[in-house]
């Protein structure tokens, strides 16, 4: 396997008047080609901000963020990212949120629509606006807005997170299906720990106060995974436990979930 995304971030802070806060501090974490990282940790630990650094949304940081051998130093396509609400445009119809800027017109990317379409399984509502469908499918038309770019990597900030459970499981389906057939490098971050289990190759657990790699656990399941499963439950635990231990460090400044 390749070497998709390195992040070697030392240092990353925000000022305020007087004080400043360090949000992230020595990350260091290489994520393979193909590989599904989900990035799990308590509250206001950084997980939207190294997210948005490795977008390029954020560049103000001390480290360096490559993806494919390319330095990120501004948004590009290469670098899709999901954000939790779908941000899309009220006043185009599905297909035309999802090409957004390419022409319709053209049959390539006519084509491409259309298999975006079928593979995010909203056949039939190509024509509806965003206030004639439900949550999850805005968010599956906002996933497959970024797919048609062909990103190197893509990137999800709790994109499940507003939605009811039963949309959610459906949609960690949808995802599953999609990354096995574009075969993208995927990082997602939750607040769910079954979700971060159920998706990824590989769990980064972060601490808080400041930000901080607890621990990288390997899944090592094969797919699709069964949340009942007594070898998901094991995964469980190992996470549980570390997550145990980023409470009592993370919380020592009072800070809840
Ligand atoms: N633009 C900003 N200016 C100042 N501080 C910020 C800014 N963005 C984030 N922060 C601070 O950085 C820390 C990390 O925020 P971030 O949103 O990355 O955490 P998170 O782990 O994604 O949180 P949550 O799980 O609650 O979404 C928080 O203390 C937050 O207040």
């Amino acid at each position: 396997m390749n070497l998709a995304v390195d992040i070697q971030i030392v240092e990353k802070s925000f000022h305020m008047e007087t004080t400043k806060n360090i949000v992230l501090n020595g990350i260091d974490l290489r994520i393979e080609e193909g590989d599904f990282l989900t990035i799990i940790g308590p509250s206001g630990c950084g997980k939207s901000t190294l997210l948005k650094i490795m977008a390029g949304l954020d560049t103000e940081y001390k480290g360096v963020i490559d993806i494919n051998g390319r330095i990120v130093e501004k948004p590009a396509i290469a670098q899709g990212f999901i954000f939790q609400e779908h941000r899309l445009f009220p006043w185009l119809t599905v297909e035309q949120n999802i090409a957004a800027d390419l022409n319709l017109k053209d049959p390539a990317v006519r084509q491409k629509v259309d298999d975006m379409i079928e593979i995010v399984r909203l056949k039939g509502y190509e024509k509806a606006f965003p206030s004639e469908i439900s949550g999850g499918m805005s968010q599956r038309v906002a996933i497959a807005r970024a797919l048609i770019r062909d990103p190197e990597v893509l990137l999800l900030d709790e994109p499940f997170g507003a939605l009811d459970a039963f949309t959610r499981q459906h949609l960690q389906d949808v995802l599953i299906d999609i990354w096995q057939k574009k075969k993208i490098t995927m990082v997602l971050v939750t607040h769910d720990i079954d979700e971060s289990i159920y998706l990824g190759t590989d769990i980064a657990i972060l601490r808080a106060n400041p930000g901080e790699l607890q621990k990288l656990v390997h899944v090592g399941l094969s797919y699709p995974r069964s949340r009942t499963d007594p070898s998901f439950q094991a995964i469980r635990q190992k996470v549980l436990k570390e997550f145990e231990k980023t409470d009592t460090e993370s919380y020592k400044d009072g800070e809840g979930i």
